[in-house]
């Protein structure tokens, strides 16, 4: 690796979690030929990792199919207690994680060590529903007839996840699919790998057994999705990403009538009410809309604001805005870190001309910086024509649009091809219950900009995605049930 990666290793207090080479089958492997991880704050190359290519997968789908035969005879009790291992060792490493995600991903130190206990969250969680994989007696439909029903891990699972939350994205599909004794093969993005290999480097040290728990890094994103999807060793397939890439997916599967869980994008409408809490609202805009630097698919992607608070809200938003410190996450003090690359710079800067194009105004914000650095953007004006009304922007840019009453807003807030996350804040009962039950979303925060935990169904409707991940239900998707008929 080169220069930068050593002074990566410098600021680790376990070198060996930064991990350049793939895990299959328990061991490290390199590919035919390496791709490179750069920090997005600094533009260097923080290290050379192992590109597998679509047979190194095919191999590490063997490995998971052989292992997961003895791993689905061990007891959920048994499971839970390698999980409960795994995950003390992920708090235990928080803050090295934390700083290898920063330097591959971007977002602040501080954002980093709260998804690493986020991710960490849904493996003690599902270590614990490990033990709670019930099926169930039916009194018989004749005499001598007995029903019963079992369920039982579905096999292979393969897992797709983004850049933005390198770990938690993982955790949130490998615990559940592990508790149920299934084996997993793990793509992560290019741009983040090193985050999934030091889970790896954990899940070793926490014993889960060679082959169970595999991390495939490759820059080949479409051979390992082809390989995941015609491979009938696969029998899951478990993606979070754009809508785009989860059609594409969805297209590939079917010819295997494959089981698929799908978290894809989001158009997050915020909605401030006329007897909102401003100061409450305006903190969980920020919360909402800033997180990760805007690169989430629950972030506020629309701001609906009623008439009678609508300046007074702009006005406190941009002073709150106005605090917030742009720089490299790895440096104390930072709010916002850089985009991933230059693309995500230029959809912002897409978004933010196309509403001034339009009659909309720009407040304050939207000026480019050196690499992919943006200042948060505030747009008043801004109207349902407009791209950022039907496109996710996927960065700083908060869009206010005006409204007059709850019918107005719940028809705006619902006009998208997306259903993920919503968010409103009201004070009124009558009103929160009428406007959380009328969005076509599959998360409703009120007066809250943060709905995520892994106690909670996360998860879309509409071309938001498929199932739901986290909490007790987050477990189903990796289980077949079975109906055993029986003739006394
Ligand atoms: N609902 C949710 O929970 C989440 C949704 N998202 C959504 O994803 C988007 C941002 O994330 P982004 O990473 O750019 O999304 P992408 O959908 O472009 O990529 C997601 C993952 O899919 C991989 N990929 C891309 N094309 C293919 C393919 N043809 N076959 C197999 N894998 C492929 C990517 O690999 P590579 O990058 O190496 O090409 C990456 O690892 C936004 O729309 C956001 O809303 C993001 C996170 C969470
Ligand atoms: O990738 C995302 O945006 C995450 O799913 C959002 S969250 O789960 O961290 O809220």
């Amino acid at each position: 690796m080169r220069d930068d990666a050593t002074n990566l290793k410098s600021l680790l207090k376990d070198p060996s979690l930064l991990e350049p080479r793939a895990y299959v089958n328990g061991v490290w492997m390199d590919g035919d030929a390496t791709f490179d991880v750069t920090n997005p704050a600094r533009g260097d190359v923080i290290a050379e990792v192992a590109d597998l290519s679509r047979a190194d997968v095919a191999r590490a789908v063997e490995a998971a199919y052989a292992a997961q035969k003895d791993w689905a005879k061990w007891t959920g009790k048994e499971r839970a207690s390698v999980l409960r291992t795994w995950f003390e060792l992920m708090m235990e490493h928080q803050d090295d994680l934390a700083t290898i995600m920063t330097a591959e991903q971007g977002k602040p130190l501080a954002e980093a060590k709260g998804e690493i206990a986020y991710g960490a969250a849904f493996i003690e969680f599902f270590g614990e529903e490990a033990k709670r994989i019930y099926g169930e007696t039916i009194p018989g439909h004749q005499r001598d007839k007995r029903i019963t029903v079992i369920k039982q891990p579905i096999g292979v699972a393969a897992s797709i996840t983004p850049w933005n939350f390198p770990t938690a994205m993982i955790t949130r599909k490998a615990a559940p699919a592990l508790a149920a004794g299934c084996a997993f093969v793990g793509r992560p993005a290019a741009e983040t790998p090193l985050s999934a290999t030091a889970l790896a480097v954990l899940a070793d040290r926490a014993g889960i057994p060679a082959g169970v728990f595999n991390v495939v890094t490759s820059s080949r994103s479409s051979d390992v999705g082809k390989e995941f999807c015609e491979n009938p060793k696969v029998r899951k397939l478990t993606f979070t990403g754009s809508t785009e890439v989860g059609r594409i997916l969805l297209k590939q599967a079917a010819d295997q009538v494959m089981k698929c869980s799908m978290e894809l994008g989001g158009n997050a409408p915020f909605i401030v009410f006329d007897d909102a809490d401003l100061d409450a609202a305006v903190e969980g805009a920020i919360a909402c809309k800033f997180r990760n630097n805007g690169q989430t698919c629950v972030c506020a992607n629309r701001i609906y604001v009623q008439d009678g608070v609508y300046d007074a809200f702009a006005e406190k938003l941009a002073a709150a805005v106005g605090k917030l410190k742009v720089g490299d996450g790895l440096e104390a003090g930072t709010d916002l870190g850089p985009l991933i690359n230059q693309s995500a710079v230029d959809k912002v800067k897409e978004h933010i001309a196309d509403v001034t194009a339009h009659g909309g105004t720009l407040l304050c914000g939207g000026e480019a910086q050196e690499g992919t650095f943006i200042t948060p953007a505030i747009l008043t004006g801004v109207t349902q024509d407009m791209k950022v009304a039907q496109e996710e922007t996927f960065g700083p840019m908060a869009p206010l649009f005006r409204f007059k009453d709850e019918d107005e807003v719940i028809e705006m807030a619902n006009d998208t091809i997306f259903g993920l996350a919503s968010y409103f804040y009201a004070k009124d009962l009558s009103r929160v219950y009428k406007v959380a039950e009328a969005l076509e979303y599959g998360i409703v925060g009120v007066n809250t900009g943060i709905i995520s935990t892994e106690l909670a169904p996360f998860g879309g409707v509409k071309q938001s995605g498929l199932g739901r991940e986290g909490s007790h239900h987050g477990i189903e998707d990796y289980l077949e049930m079975k109906y055993i008929c029986m003739s006394v």
